[in-house]
C-alpha cells in the first residue's frame, strides 16, 4: 500500500475520496487534500447517481462510468450493484461495442496490460509491469471479432475491461485481483488504420505461423508469471477461438467463453423453455443460425444434452441443424471446419427441396427451437417466423446476436408475429414487451449468466482445469433458477437483482463438479468458501 498521503488517495482500489473521516485523513496524511465535508458512501452513490442520468448519450455514460472506475472502484461497483439493470447495458452490450469502436477517441488511462507483437522478445517483462502482483482472473483479446462488430484491433480492450467488471460485480471477483490484456497483433479494419487517432500497433494483422507462436509465447510468460490464474479467452475469431481452446484446456485454467460460456446460458435458458413449451429438447428439432465459435459451442452442447435425455449420437445429431451464410451445413460441403463437420446433416436429406436458407430449413423440417448467433440482423424475418409458429404451440427464438443492432430479430416482432405465443431470449437487453396490458421482461440470454460464476467457483475452489463437467453444471444450476418453470409467463432467465445470488449458486455448484472431477481441492464447506471468497463494494 503506498504510504504517501497523496498516492492513498488517487489509488482507485481503496480511495475513499471525500468519504474518508477525520480521523482517516488525519492518520494516513490526507489532512488539507480533501474538503472539508465527509460524506457516507450512500450519499457518494446517489451524487454520482445524479451526474450519472445527466448524460444523456449512452457513450457519455459509459466514459463517465469509466472515469469513476478508474478513480474510486469501490464507488463504481457499489453504484453499478444498486443500478445494476440499468448501468449493465452502459458498462457492456451493447454500449461497450461502440465504446471499443471508439476506443482511441475515448482513451483516457491505462488498465490492464497491452501486450503487442512488435515486443515480442518482452513478454514476460510485460506480465511482470502488471499493476498489481496476485491475479485470479484474466480475460483476453485480441480484438478480432468483437462481438458482432468484427475487428477493433486495440479497440477490442474494452471488451476484456467490461467483463471483468462483471466478474467483480456479478461473481464477486476482488477488483485488485483482476486483468485484463489486448493482444495487438495488428487489425485487418482499414478504417482504423487509416484513423491518425488510433492507438494500436498500425498494422495488418499477422499470419497464422507468427500469431500462434505469439500466442504460444504469451501463454508461457502467463504460466511463468501467473500459473494458478484463469485464463479466459474472449472474442477471439472463430478461425483462431477453437484451436487456441483445444490448444491450452488441458494444459491451463482456461475457458472460451463464447463457444463453452454461451453454450452454458443457452442450454440454462432452453432448460425453462422446454419445460413451459411441454417438450424436452431431445424431443425438439433444434436450428441454428450460424456456425462460427458460438454457434457451434451452444450446439455442441445442446447435442451433449440431448444425449443425457437418452438419445444417442446419431439421433441427436438428425435433430440438429446448422445454417451459415452458404445455407444448411451438409456433408457434401468442402468449406467446413472439423467442428462444423459434425453437425452437418447428409445432403441427402435436403433432396426435394428449393434451396438450403434459414427459410427452407424451416419449411422443411418440424422446428421447434430457433436460435441466432450469427451477426445477421434481422434475419429472422415474418415469413419465417410465421411458418415456424405455424408448426409449434410455444416456438423457441433466442436471437443472441450481440450487439443490440445486429439482433436477428427484436422481441416485440417476435411477439407480434407469433401471437404471444413464442418463447423468447437475447444476446443483448431490450425494453419489456407489452402484451394484454402487461409488461413482459424479456430474457438476455447472455454469457454474463455464466462467467462470474465460473470465476468464483474456481476462485474459491482452488481449481486447476474448467471441465466440460462444471460448465454442464453451471448451465443446470441456472436452468434451475428460471424463473418460468414456476410461472411460464416469466422469463425464461433470473431478474438482475437476483444475478449474484443465482451466481454464488452456480459457483458452488461448478466447484462441487471441479472436486468430483479431481480439479479442485475437497473442501466440506464449499458453499460457505465460495460465499467468503466473494469481495463486496464497501469501504474498509
Ligand atoms: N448472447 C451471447 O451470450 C453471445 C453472443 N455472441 C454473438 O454471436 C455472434 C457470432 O459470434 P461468433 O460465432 O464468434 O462469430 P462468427 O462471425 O464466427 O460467426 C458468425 C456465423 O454466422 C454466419 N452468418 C453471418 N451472416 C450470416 C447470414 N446473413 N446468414 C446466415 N449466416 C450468417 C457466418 O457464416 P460464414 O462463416 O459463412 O460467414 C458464421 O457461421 C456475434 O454477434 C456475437 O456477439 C457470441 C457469444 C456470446
Ligand atoms: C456476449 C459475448 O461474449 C459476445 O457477444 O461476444
Ligand atoms: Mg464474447
Amino acid at each position: 500500500m503506498p504510504d504517501r498521503g497523496h498516492e492513498r488517495l488517487f489509488d482507485a482500489l481503496t480511495t475513499k475520496g471525500t468519504a474518508f473521516t477525520h480521523d482517516e485523513r488525519r492518520e494516513l496524511g490526507l489532512l488539507g487534500l480533501l474538503p472539508n465535508a465527509e460524506k457516507t458512501i450512500g450519499e457518494q452513490v446517489a451524487h454520482t447517481y445524479q451526474e450519472l442520468a445527466r448524460r444523456p448519450a449512452d457513450l457519455d455514460k459509459h466514459v463517465f462510468l469509466r472515469g469513476l472506475q478508474d478513480r474510486n472502484e469501490t464507488l463504481f461497483y457499489r453504484l453499478l450493484a444498486e443500478h445494476l439493470e440499468e448501468t449493465l447495458p452502459i458498462v457492456y452490450t451493447p454500449t461497450v461495442g461502440e465504446a471499443c469502436q471508439r476506443f482511441s477517441e475515448i482513451y483516457r488511462r491505462p488498465r490492464g496490460l497491452y501486450v503487442a507483437y512488435p515486443d515480442r522478445e518482452h513478454l514476460r517483462e510485460v506480465l511482470r509491469n502488471r499493476p498489481r502482483r496476485e491475479v485470479d482472473v484474466i480475460v483476453v483479446t485480441d480484438g478480432q471479432r468483437i462481438l458482432g462488430l468484427g475487428d477493433q484491433g486495440i479497440g477490442g480492450m474494452g471488451i476484456p475491461i467490461g467483463k471483468l467488471s462483471l466478474y467483480t460485480l456479478i461473481g464477486g471477483i476482488d477488483p485488485a485481483r483482476t486483468l485484463p490484456i489486448l493482444l495487438d497483433v495488428g487489425t485487418d479494419n482499414v478504417e482504423r488504420l487509416e484513423d491518425p487517432q488510433y492507438l494500436g500497433w498500425r498494422h495488418r494483422r499477422i499470419g497464422d505461423d507468427e500469431y500462434y507462436a505469439f500466442v504460444d509465447d504469451f501463454v508461457t510468460a502467463v504460466r511463468e508469471e501467473l500459473p494458478e490464474v484463469l485464463l479466459q479467452w474472449e472474442d477471439f475469431a472463430t478461425a483462431h477461438a477453437q484451436p487456441i481452446l483445444e490448444r491450452y484446456r488441458d494444459r491451463l485454467l482456461t475457458f472460451n467463453d463464447d463457444i463453452q460460456g454461451t453454450a452454458a446460458v443457452a442450454l440454462g435458458a432452453l432448460h425453462g423453455a422446454a419445460k413451459v413449451a411441454g417438450r424436452p429438447l431431445s424431443q425438439q428439432q433444434v436450428v441454428m443460425l450460424g456456425a462460427g465459435s458460438a454457434g457451434i459451442g451452444v450446439l455442441e452442447m445442446i447435442r451433449q444434452e440431448m444425449v443425457a435425455q437418452g438419445l444417442s449420437d446419431a439421433e441427436a445429431a438428425e435433430r440438429i441443424w446448422a445454417v451459415d451464410i452458404a445455407g444448411l451445413l451438409t456433408d457434401d460441403r468442402t468449406d467446413l471446419s472439423e467442428s462444423q463437420r459434425r453437425f452437418a446433416q447428409p445432403a441427402a436429406r435436403t433432396q426435394g427441396w428449393t434451396g438450403t436458407a434459414l427459410a427452407d430449413v424451416v419449411h422443411n423440417v418440424d422446428v421447434g427451437v430457433l436460435l441466432g448467433l450469427s451477426t445477421a440482423a434481422g434475419a429472422f424475418t415474418e415469413d419465417i417466423v410465421r411458418e415456424l409458429a405455424a408448426k409449434t404451440d410455444r416456438p423457441i427464438i433466442f436471437p443472441l446476436s450481440n450487439p443490440t443492432s445486429r439482433a436477428e430479430a427484436h422481441p416485440r416482432e417476435l411477439d407480434f408475429w407469433t401471437g404471444g405465443r413464442a418463447l423468447v431470449a437475447t444476446g443483448s437487453p431490450f425494453a419489456p414487451v407489452e402484451r394484454d396490458g402487461k409488461q413482459h421482461r424479456v430474457a438476455q440470454c447472455n454469457n454474463v449468466y455464466i462467467f462470474p460464476a465460473i470465476g468464483l467457483a474456481v476462485t474459491a475452489s482452488g481449481a486447476t482445469r474448467v471441465t466440460d463437467a462444471m460448465m454442464r453444471v453451471a448451465a443446470k444450476t441456472l436452468g434451475e433458477a428460471s424463473p418460468a418453470l414456476a410461472d411460464p409467463e416469466e422469463p425464461l432467465l433470473p431478474a438482475w437483482e437476483d444475478v449474484p445470488e443465482v451466481a454464488t449458486r452456480i459457483a458452488t455448484a461448478v466447484a462441487e463438479q471441479a472436486v468430483k472431477d479431481g480439479v479442485a481441492r475437497p473442501d466440506d464447506h464449499l458453499a460457505a468458501t465460495v460465499r467468503r471468497t466473494r469481495w463486496t463494494p464497501d469501504y474498509r
